[in-house]
């Protein structure tokens, strides 16, 4: 038995942080991670993910070259972008240097999984054996997600990719399949489909990127029919074969799709139970760990990042994990406020939001008007010419005068969204926004156009 004053149990993004924040503040620290210290991001989710998209959208304007700019003969080739992920971004997929900075300042690491099995007590499996770790002041999960494989017949057991595969591939499919439109499934989908896969996109619920603005979810329909990327929404797999070389994906009764790979992108899940929460006396069945505004699940627990349910991002978990450690360190902080998270997803072009959509400013019951802007007929869209699909959508609470959520959707779409954000987290008068002055002939200019409607 080790008596220490913290445990974090998972290193993820926010983990990372609250174990070196705290060890940095002379607390007695134990880091438990069972895969790789920096979690899902650096290795199999944002980082290598972007490097993809990186190289996939140099082809596209490679490809825009015929219609702005003369002539370009462009062959993709994949080898330097898996070069790449596992040079630069995952360092072959070893986290030696992220162990040494975190034991550098003084934690203590252990490899391994850990389960809470008292108030207060982690029981780490290692490849050494168990190793009770006991925690003076409690313990932080930083444990994330994993990928959900819906319960398709037929699909256990077939060498079907999650991320994790897909990030570590060394080739790319003749074709491929996805299955979930959601960002993964988005992102993933235009990277592959630039790299000259055939793609399709298969989608449970009725449109792309359930979660944003029908527009958003529609205009990236639009760009990916027209790029030869098939969508089917509203539809899901009844049954999935695999055989030789191929997959089929039985789409109701009557149709099949037939691909080299099955990519599934569904959505991720959390095992509450294996985690040993049960302990604190917290409901081991629930979806995700609710927390409060200090990040505490009970007396003793703590949870930051894609377990707490509040928005499955980086910067999330990493926002989440200041709480954590003030509240562990005594020090005063206002609760955690997500009426500004923003988000991207980054494919081409990028969807960015942030705060409310106009369904979910209904639902909340606020008097909702919206302003709506379209990049192609700005004067910077106009210019910008091919690849040039976009469009701003902001959603005003009318009585209060201010945005409560904003859509930005653009070749740089996600760089847009960063004055939304501002105007949505400081609550800056729509009054104010209106008399701005924005720069000509920038594609941020379209927010003016979109406040116009907003009379
Ligand atoms: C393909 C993909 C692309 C993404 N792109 C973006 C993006 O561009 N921007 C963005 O903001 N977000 C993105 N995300 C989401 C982002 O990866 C996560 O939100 C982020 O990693 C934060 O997660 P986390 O802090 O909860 O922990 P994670 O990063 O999930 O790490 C948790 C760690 O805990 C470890 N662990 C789990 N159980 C145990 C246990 N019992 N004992 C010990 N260790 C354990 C795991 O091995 C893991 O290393 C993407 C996700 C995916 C899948
Ligand atoms: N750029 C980013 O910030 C970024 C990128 C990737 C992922 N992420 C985050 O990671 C998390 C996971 O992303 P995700 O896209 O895997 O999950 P998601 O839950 O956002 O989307 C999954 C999609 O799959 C669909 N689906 C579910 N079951 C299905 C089935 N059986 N058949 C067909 N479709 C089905 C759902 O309708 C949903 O739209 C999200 O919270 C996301 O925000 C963020």
């Amino acid at each position: 038995m080790t008596e220490v004053d913290v445990v974090v149990v998972g290193m993820g993004p926010g983990g990372e942080e609250v174990a070196a924040q705290l060890a940095r503040a002379g607390l007695r620290v134990v880091g438990v991670e069972s895969r790789l210290v920096g979690g899902e991001c650096p290795y199999f989710a944002c980082v290598p993910t972007k490097m993809m998209i990186r190289a996939a959208h140099t082809l596209a304007e490679a490809g825009r070259v015929g219609e702005l700019a003369g002539s370009a003969d462009v062959h993709a080739d994949w080898a330097p972008v898996a070069k790449r992920i596992r040079d630069e971004a995952t360092d072959d997929w070893d986290d030696t240097v992220a162990v040494r900075r975190f034991t550098d300042i003084g934690g203590t690491f252990v490899r391994g999984t850990g389960r809470i099995t008292a108030p207060r007590e982690v029981t780490v499996s290692t490849s050494d054996g168990e190793q009770v770790l006991r925690a003076r002041r409690g313990v932080v999960l930083n444990t994330g997600t994993d990928p959900a494989v819906p319960p398709i017949e037929g699909l256990a057991g077939t060498p079907f990719w999650t991320n994790r595969d897909a990030v570590r591939t060394e080739e790319v499919p003749r074709s491929l399949i996805v299955l979930g439109g959601g960002p993964v499934g988005c992102e993933l989908a235009q990277v592959f489909a630039r790299f000259g896969a055939q793609v399709t996109v298969v989608q449970g619920a009725q449109r792309l990127l359930p979660r944003d603005e029908p527009e958003a979810g529609e205009l990236l329909t639009e760009v990916f029919r027209e790029a030869g990327i098939a969508v089917r929404a509203g539809v899901t797999a009844s049954k999935i074969e695999h055989a030789g070389d191929e997959f089929t994906v039985h789409l109701g009764d009557s149709e099949t799709l037939s691909a080299q790979r099955l990519l599934i992108a569904t959505g991720r899940t959390v095992d509450l139970a294996a985690l040993g929460v049960g302990a604190y006396g917290v409901d081991e069945s629930a979806r995700t760990l609710a927390v409060d505004g200090r990040m505490r699940a009970a007396d003793g627990l703590w949870a930051v990042g894609d377990i707490t349910g509040e928005g499955a991002f980086t910067h999330m978990s990493m926002y989440q994990a200041r709480f954590a450690v003030a509240d562990i360190l005594d020090r005063h902080a206002e609760p955690a406020d997500y009426r500004a998270v923003p988000r991207v997803t980054f494919t081409d072009p990028e969807v960015g939001s942030v705060g409310l959509s106009e369904a979910d400013a209904k639902k909340q019951g606020l008097t909702v008007r919206t302003g709506i802007a379209r990049i192609p007929s700005s004067t910077r869209g106009w210019i910008h010419k091919a690849g040039n699909e976009g469009l701003i959508k902001l959603v005003e609470d009318a009585d209060a005068g201010v945005l409560v959520g904003a859509t930005s959707v653009g070749p740089t779409g996600g760089e847009v969204l960063g004055a939304l954000a501002v105007a949505v987290h400081a609550k800056v008068p729509t009054a104010t926004l209106q008399q701005m002055i924005y720069a000509y002939p920038t594609f941020h200019r379209a927010i003016e156009s979109a406040l116009a409607d907003l009379g």
